[in-house]
């Protein structure tokens, strides 16, 4: 009955037969439908290519540093990382390795963590910090259920929840909530800065029709909060908040602070670009059961340039070590955010009339840049994403130009260090034995 159900069609004298349902193709056709374009697969090879070189150059210089440190035993300067050496369970983000690979050893930047502790910061003072900046643009404060229902802290009840942090719109214009297991750390306060701006996206569109209670596509949604750190972690933000006390970067200390964020935002380009890659094919069949530990190597050493840590079999399940795999969130709209809010930082940077760096702008109380920004959350999805992307920045289309803009000093850097160290962009020995290196 399910297969008659399932297979029912509805045939007129002319055209092609209709499905009773008419079915995605697969779970992939119908994640990808959420952008409305027959050509996203295209696109998103294209800025994946266009930002190959930034990611390639940061692999290069990252790997030299590493081997310095760990010697040839461990790391081949023409082969891929090991991937547990880089600071991250899914060496997604490589920040936590700046010491190791800072370009300017003699000028080490503070460590705001440090700095957040010795001022007695705690969880909530870390959310009314995001709030704060985000109300200094004029966008709405969060109501008093906000800060009754949210669970900003692991439970001490003995209660096992899921830590992995979210935001939650409870479609009734009045109830928003953020669940996170906040740890006084820089981390976090990147991570709250990025659910407040799902939770500001929710409050702007609150009056829409639930329908339209949404990003024009996921990758807006995420931008949000995401575009709101590039300010706030500004070297001038930062100073203005009491986290930072030297006045002002000198041209090797802004190579550092930019080495920092591209830790984050560069090392994070082929990670979130391959996620995705991987499951349109485990739903369409390309990749089988049987292979499934073995593709997702070949894909993260193909766009990461990594090694496993240790040999794997198919006995291993790695793919649902990450969160996004094993809730079945799709993942394309984090790496369109990183695309999406350097467009969006350079929009509102203009309207804040900023001049100088994009790396140095700091749209903190700039009521100009929170309008273009308000009226772009409060069309919610009622309007296709290019109309609403040319709301912002005049635009249609999706451009890396704003992220290669931002990290130009840095890339000239890395250039010329990596020119001058006679590096081979790429992993040309790309086998991850590890008898050799034992
Ligand atoms: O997963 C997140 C943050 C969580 C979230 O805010 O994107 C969250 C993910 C989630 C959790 C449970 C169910 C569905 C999605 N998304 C939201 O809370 C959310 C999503 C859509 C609308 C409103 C809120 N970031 C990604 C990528 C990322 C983003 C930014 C910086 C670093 C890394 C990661 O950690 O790998
Ligand atoms: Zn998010």
């Amino acid at each position: 009955m399910k297969t008659t159900y399932n297979m029912g069609q509805v045939c007129l004298n002319e055209g092609p037969c209709m499905p009773l349902e008419p079915g995605y193709r697969d779970m992939g056709a119908l994640w990808r439908a959420k952008y409305e374009s027959d050509k996203l697969e295209k696109d998103l090879e294209q800025l994946f290519q266009e930002l190959q070189p930034l990611y390639l150059n940061l692999h290069a210089y990252v790997r030299r540093a590493l081997y310095r440190y760990y010697g040839p035993e461990v790391i081949d300067v023409k082969g891929p990382i090991p991937a547990h050496l880089l600071g991250n369970m899914w060496a997604q983000s490589w920040v936590k390795i700046l010491d190791l690979v800072l370009p300017f050893p003699k000028k080490p930047p503070e460590d705001i963590t440090k700095i957040m502790r010795s001022q007695h910061w705690n969880p909530e003072k870390m959310f009314v910090e995001a709030e704060k900046f985000i109300t200094s643009l004029g966008l709405l404060s969060t109501p008093p259920d906000f800060w009754e229902n949210s669970m900003m802290e692991r439970p001490t009840d003995g209660r096992e929840v899921e830590c992995h942090a979210s935001a939650w719109d409870f479609y009734n214009s009045k109830d928003f909530r953020i669940k996170k297991c906040t740890e006084v750390t820089t981390e976090d306060l990147l991570s709250i800065f990025h659910q407040m701006g799902h939770i500001q996206y929710f409050m702007q569109y609150k009056n829409l029709p639930v329908i339209f209670r949404a990003g024009p596509n996921p990758a807006f949604e995420e931008a949000v909060g995401s575009v709101i750190t590039l300010s706030a972690f500004s070297h001038k933000h930062l100073l203005n908040r009491g986290l930072l006390s030297r006045q002002h970067q000198d041209s090797e200390e802004e190579v550092n602070f930019l080495m920092g964020i591209a830790l984050d935002k560069i090392a994070f380009i082929p990670f979130a670009y391959l996620i995705d890659l991987y499951r349109w094919k485990v739903f369409d069949g390309t990749i089988q059961k049987d292979n499934y530990n073995l593709e997702w190597w070949n894909l993260r050493l193909k766009y990461q340039g990594l090694c496993p840590p240790i040999p794997r079999t198919e006995d291993d399940f790695d793919p649902g070590a990450k969160f996004h795999i094993s809730a079945s969130v799709s993942y394309t709209r984090y790496f369109l955010s990183l695309v999406l809010q350097f467009q969006f930082q350079e929009a509102l940077c203009k309207a804040s009339g900023h001049v100088g760096p994009l790396h140095r702008c700091d749209i903190y109380n700039s009521k100009t840049a929170g309008k273009l920004l308000e009226d772009v959350l409060k069309q919610g999805a009622s309007k296709p994403w290019p109309e609403i992307l040319q709301n912002i920045t005049g635009k249609t289309k999706m451009s890396a130009e704003a992220l290669k803009t931002y990290f130009k000093p840095l890339m000239n850097w890395l250039v010329t260090e990596n020119v001058r160290q006679g590096e081979i962009l790429g992993w040309p020995d790309f086998s991850c034995s590890f008898e050799e290196k034992e």
